[in-house]
């Protein structure tokens, strides 16, 4: 029931086949800046415009419905948040762990997404309530699929990496957040396809970076600036050889560019007033499907 229906082929490079995850997004019908639970709604609340809002998201879809299926949760009155669909939950292999959210403004869209889940079909596992976890916001795969990079600190507690272990039999490495602009994981930290890694140091504490230090290689790691991280260029939704984010540097564009990555760059100012970006309003539905290696075409930029 999962998997057939939400499957596509990606556009590939010749010789390679690509079956890529569907996506799940929630359209900002309801979407505002109403109450403060994260640094960059400080000053914005009631700021965001709907309309502006609205188009930034219809251009993401387009963009992204151009390269594998998207399905739609239907939006809820009062759950202005609910476009973020990368904290819905963490669906891997047929099973979705709901979120806890740790702040009630969130916890109305629990339910919701539940049953969006229960009637796809998934297998939904719910984490015992005073366990705080933010889905995908918090927890993301490595390339392979092997190894779950699950973020805490701020939003997700440290206890959940045990459960999430426990239910796919995977590898969790925990990465300690400590700056509170890059509140989840997947605003400061994006691994790609291509085995390489795009991230923001100074998010992490020294133990955290140690761990991603041992696990990629300097040649593997793609170090944001300050100001391109504050442009969310770590929330990157990577599908493929392509790469679909906010706007970033020409320098960073160019260095991914360089590694054989086409970059699409879709204007989210809209949504960084709530803080967040491209990956934050997408959720993968199958990500045990991007185990596909890229090719390394390496091609000049200028
Ligand atoms: N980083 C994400 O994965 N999502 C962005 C969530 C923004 C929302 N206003 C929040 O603070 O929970």
């Amino acid at each position: 029931m999962i998997s057939e229906p939400y499957k596509k082929e990606q556009e590939s490079l010749p010789g390679e086949s690509h079956l890529v995850p569907a996506l799940l997004m929630c359209p900002p019908r309801f979407y505002g800046v109403s109450y403060v639970i994260n640094p960059w709604m400080r000053g914005n609340l009631g700021k965001s415009s709907l309309s502006l809002a609205m188009q930034q998201w219809q251009k993401l879809y387009r963009v992204l419905s151009g390269m594998t299926h998207v399905l739609l949760v239907e939006p809820v009155v009062g759950s202005p948040d609910m476009v973020f669909t990368a904290n819905a939950g963490l669906a891997h292999a047929g099973i979705v762990a709901i979120s806890n959210f740790y702040y009630p403004e969130r916890q109305n869209e629990e339910a919701h997404f539940r049953r969006w889940f229960a009637d796809a079909g998934y297998r939904v596992a719910d984490l015992p309530r005073e366990i705080a976890f933010e889905g995908e916001g918090d927890a993301l795969f490595s390339s392979d699929g092997l190894r779950l990079w699950a973020g805490y600190g701020y939003r997700t507690h440290e206890s959940s990496h045990a459960i999430l272990r426990e239910l796919w039999g995977v590898e969790v490495v925990g990465l300690h957040l400590v700056d509170p602009r890059f509140y989840h994981l997947d605003t400061c930290f994006a691994p790609l396809r291509d085995g390489s890694l795009l991230y923001f140091p100074p998010a992490f504490d020294k133990a955290s970076l140690a761990r991603i230090e041992s696990y990629y290689p300097p040649a593997q790691r793609i170090v944001v600036s300050e100001e391109d991280a504050m442009s969310f260029a770590c929330n990157a939704v990577n599908i493929g050889r392509t790469i679909v984010l906010n706007r970033i540097s020409s320098e960073l564009e160019c260095k991914l560019i360089v590694r054989g990555f086409e970059v699409i760059q879709v204007e989210l100012s809209e949504f960084l007033k709530a803080g967040g970006a491209a990956k934050c309003l997408v959720m993968q539905l199958t990500p045990e499907l991007h185990l596909q290696p890229l090719n390394h075409t390496v091609r000049s930029c200028n």
